[in-house]
């Protein structure tokens, strides 16, 4: 296929644009730069530069697209919660000037990065794609706009489209001389933030909350590994339907503390990585844990790596560079 990767200079669009060409498909690379990296964007991809608003439509109208996979967006949720309008307007508005080029080239299939943040406060654990969507910030309020997007266009002009609820993304690609992980200029993540500490980037781990109603008091979130993701993304990108909107959660059902990470992160690096208790990080839910269920029963994924593997492998990113 020939596919238009949004976002594909970023760290999740950069690693599956990677096993995208791994797999033959032709990659067309359309980012703006603004959290991205150039390099990040594989060999035998064109990279593109513009925003989705000013450039999508000329690049589709270059013709032969069968679909697109949507990653760009604005993604840190304490700022959305200080600009709220900045989210609305790049995540949902950009959207759907994407929606827009994808009518006037007939391009009918799309595969978006949604996010557990659509669901808030869960009511119940392990989370299902039924749980009520109750954001709690405007980053998470957004990209559920989009999903309801994409089910109406589905509905009115035939679009396909699927729909990935990510929960926590984290390790790296290691492959055949390649190494694409994590470097965000603004890092908010755990375990990128805790490697650091090892890398001797800080004096101790800032723990945001040891109060939470958890086992070690501290925040639950389920981890899965970057490359299982882009695993998700090839399958689901096989099984678009035109007319038809899905949402699929990818996590691995296994929850981990922060204090549990920590210690991971520790035997990983060999490294002491002291760590501080701080305040709890606004926003915050307790504990978040995906059920894949649904997509292990309809296309057959599971993730493969655990969080050894994750950190591991970030680690071994961060250490040696990109390349
Ligand atoms: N990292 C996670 O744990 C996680 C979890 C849930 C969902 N997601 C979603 O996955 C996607 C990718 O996340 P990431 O961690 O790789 O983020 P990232 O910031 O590394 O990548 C996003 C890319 O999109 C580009 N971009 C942003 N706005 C653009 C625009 N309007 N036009 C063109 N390019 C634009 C950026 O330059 C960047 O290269 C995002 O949509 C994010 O919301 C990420
Ligand atoms: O330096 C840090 C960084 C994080 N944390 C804690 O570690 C946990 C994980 O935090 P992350 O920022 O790594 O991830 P989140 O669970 O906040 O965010 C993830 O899930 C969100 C949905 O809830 C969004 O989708 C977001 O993009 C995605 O990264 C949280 O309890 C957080 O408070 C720390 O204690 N110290």
């Amino acid at each position: 296929m020939k596919v238009l990767v949004t976002g594909g200079a970023g760290y999740i669009g950069g690693v599956v644009s990677a096993r995208l060409i791994a797999a033959g498909h032709e990659v067309v690379v359309l980012d703006d730069l603004s959290t991205g990296h150039a390099d990040a964007v594989p060999p035998g991809a064109t990279l593109v530069i513009g925003t989705l608003r000013d450039t999508s439509h000329r690049v589709l109208s270059e013709g032969g697209f069968d679909a697109v996979l949507h990653f760009a967006a604005k993604s840190l949720v304490g700022e959305s919660v200080e600009k709220p309008a900045l989210y609305w307007d790049k995540n949902l508005g950009e959207t759907l000037a994407l929606l827009d080029a994808m009518r006037r080239t007939d391009v009918s299939r799309i595969v978006f990065s949604s996010t557990a943040a659509t669901y808030g406060e869960p009511e119940a654990t392990p989370i299902t794609e039924t749980a009520p969507t109750r954001p709690t910030n405007p980053y998470g309020a957004s990209k559920l706009a989009i999903d309801t997007t994409l089910a109406e266009f589905a509905r009115l002009y035939g679009l396909g489209g699927v729909s990935l609820r990510y929960f926590n993304v984290a390790g790296a690609l290691l492959d055949d001389g390649l190494a694409l992980g994590e470097r965000h200029t603004v890092e908010t993540h755990l375990i990128p933030n805790v490697l650091k500490i090892a890398l001797g980037q800080g004096d101790a781990v800032k723990i945001f909350g040891e109060d939470y109603p958890t086992p070690d008091g501290t925040c639950i979130r389920d981890y899965v590994h970057v490359v299982d993701l882009a695993d998700a993304h090839l399958l689901a990108l096989d099984a678009v339907v035109p007319g038809t909107h899905t949402i699929f959660n990818l996590g691995s059902g296994t929850g981990y503390s922060v204090r549990a990470v920590v210690e991971v992160c520790r035997e990983v690096t060999g490294h002491p990585i002291p760590a501080r208790a701080e305040a709890r990080r606004p926003g915050d839910p307790a504990v978040l844990v995906a059920s894949s269920d649904e997509i292990h029963r309809t296309l057959g994924w599971k993730p493969e790596r655990d969080l050894t593997a994750m950190v591991a492998d970030a680690w071994a990113f961060l250490s040696t560079g990109p390349r």
